[in-house]
């Protein structure tokens, strides 16, 4: 059994949870501890404890400490990623990139912890001036998904780190090997113990058990819309700092006048890669109609030479969907489709493989409508919709006909409807000629309306979340 990780202790538990591989059902990747309730208090607790010693080092100190653990990562890239395609059905070009990305974002926040800056200024009184600085906020509580099993703890964590904070890292159930793996480099480094803390179990028991312990100073977030208006009511009612990440309905338009070649890759990429569960994928195709046929006709030509198989086998394009809970949800998201009247053109169908995994079709819907359910609400599978419109401004009307606004792109060879588009488009992440999903770990992530609560994440823009802002005055 792989235990928590609680104040410098590995920690067994009663209760435990099998991780299976949704390429093979028949193979457990391992069984993870449940923390309880208790469990979950003496991770706070321990992170509370070690707050002042893991913010009382120098910057270089802990700049040292992210840099080794980034530097570790990467060098176990190849068999972190296996793992990763192991446990979540990423493919393992796709896990080995995933996990180089968090160990780059480890060694980017290692530069970050020495360029935590503030200001000086004359005030507006005479004889007096005013200091603006940055402290820690204390104990920082990471609730993460399974989609993203290594960057997201990653970019959670390691600005957390960098800043001066502890970190308690409550994982998804269905993918925790990931966490456990960057918990194990961290416990093998100087930091003080209970700097990070690793509490795995369920979302609605310890998930909750850590959200709504009033000791936590802030709480990071990345899942569905439901949990997340959820965790904002406790924090609120807390008055714990939180930011929430909640997914997209992201629009990829293609334009007349687009390469199709490349637009056809471009929506290949953004709407299948990674099953689609990726809460940056374009799951809406918004073409106009003077290339909508040609697109259409290109696109399922691509599709149909897709490999739909086993992660780790190096020949496959699209690996299984994490769960058999969701592949059963994608599917009857689909039927609804066609009940709703969309045109299902590619797919729709569970695949056989070699082995027993929880294996789908790309999926794609043309004649669709933007008022549809399968173009209002996230699937988070491998299924894109086609909606075809007459021109540039209608697309960008049905493009931000969404409650969602996380990220944004279209196809063109167009300078003017490219930088229309850019600042038109109601997203938070713009892509011009390139997919919606994948993204650089060192410029801010995040949306608007309803995809995104609070501060941005990585980047620079991470230090705004996890520091607070002190105004010192200082007179003669
Ligand atoms: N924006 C994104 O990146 C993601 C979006 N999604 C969307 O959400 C849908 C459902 O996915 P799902 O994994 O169930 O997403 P959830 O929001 O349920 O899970 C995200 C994280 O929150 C935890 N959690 C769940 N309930 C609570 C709670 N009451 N208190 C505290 N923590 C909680 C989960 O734990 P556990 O999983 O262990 O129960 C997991 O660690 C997907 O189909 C997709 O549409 C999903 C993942 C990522
Ligand atoms: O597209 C990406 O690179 C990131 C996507 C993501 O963060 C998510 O799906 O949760």
């Amino acid at each position: 059994m792989k235990a928590n990780y609680i104040n410098g202790q590995w920690r067994e538990s009663d209760a435990s949870l099998p991780n299976i591989n949704p390429s093979d059902l028949a193979d457990k990747v391992d069984d993870f501890a449940v923390a309880t309730g208790d469990d979950v208090a003496e991770a706070v607790a321990a992170a509370r404890e070690a707050a002042p010693a893991w913010a009382g080092l120098t910057p270089q100190a802990r700049a040292d400490i992210l840099e080794t653990i980034g530097r570790e990562i990467v060098e176990r890239k190849q068999e972190l990623g296996d793992l990763l395609a192991r446990e979540e059905g990423k493919t393992l070009a796709e896990g080995i990139g995933e996990v180089n990305r968090a160990g780059q974002i480890f060694k980017y926040f290692a530069g970050e912890a020495l360029r935590c800056e503030g200001s000086i200024l004359d005030s507006i009184r005479p004889g007096v001036s005013v200091e603006v600085t940055r402290e820690p906020l204390g104990v920082v509580g990471a609730v993460t998904p399974w989609n993203f099993p290594s960057a997201i703890p990653a970019w959670k964590m390691a600005p957390a780190l960098a800043f001066g904070n502890t970190v308690v890292l409550k994982p998804a159930e269905w993918a925790p090997a990931s966490a456990w793996a960057l918990i194990d480099i961290c416990s093998r480094t100087d930091m003080p113990a209970g700097t990070v803390n690793l509490v795995m179990g369920s979302g609605i028991d310890t998930g909750a058990a850590l959200v709504g312990n009033p000791d936590l100073n802030a709480l990071s977030f990345t899942g569905s819309r439901t949990t997340g208006n959820h965790i904002a009511k406790t924090c609120l009612a807390q008055n714990t700092k939180f930011q929430l990440e909640m997914g997209g309905k992201n629009p990829l338009i293609v334009l007349d006048d687009a390469d199709l070649d490349q637009a056809v890759k471009v929506a290949v990429n953004g709407a299948f890669f990674s099953s689609g569960q990726r809460c940056t994928a374009s799951s809406r195709l918004i073409v106009t109609e003077g290339i909508h046929d040609r697109f259409v006709s290109h696109l399922k030509e691509a599709l149909a030479g897709l490999v739909v198989g086993d992660a780790r086998d190096p020949s496959t394009h699209i690996g299984p969907v994490i769960d058999g809970r969701q592949l059963e949800k994608i599917l009857a998201t689909i039927e609804e489709g066609r009940r709703e009247g969309a045109r299902l053109v590619f797919g729709g169908d569970r695949v056989k493989a070699a082995k027993e995994g929880h294996y789908l079709s790309p999926t794609l819907f043309c004649d669709t409508h933007n008022t549809m359910v399968i173009n209002r609400e996230e699937i988070f599978g491998p299924v894109a919709t086609v909606q075809c419109v007459k021109n540039y401004e209608e697309a960008l009307a049905v493009a931000n006909d969404s409650e969602y606004g996380l990220s944004a792109g279209i196809c063109t060879n167009s300078l003017k409807f490219a930088n229309h588009f850019k600042r038109h488009a109601q997203a938070g992440m713009i892509m011009v000629n390139l997919p919606t999903a994948g993204v650089d770990y060192h410029v801010p992530f995040g949306g608007t309306k309803q995809s995104s609560y609070g501060h941005r994440e990585q980047g620079r823009e991470a230090i705004g979340f996890y520091t607070s802002v002190k105004t010192t005055y200082l007179g003669c």
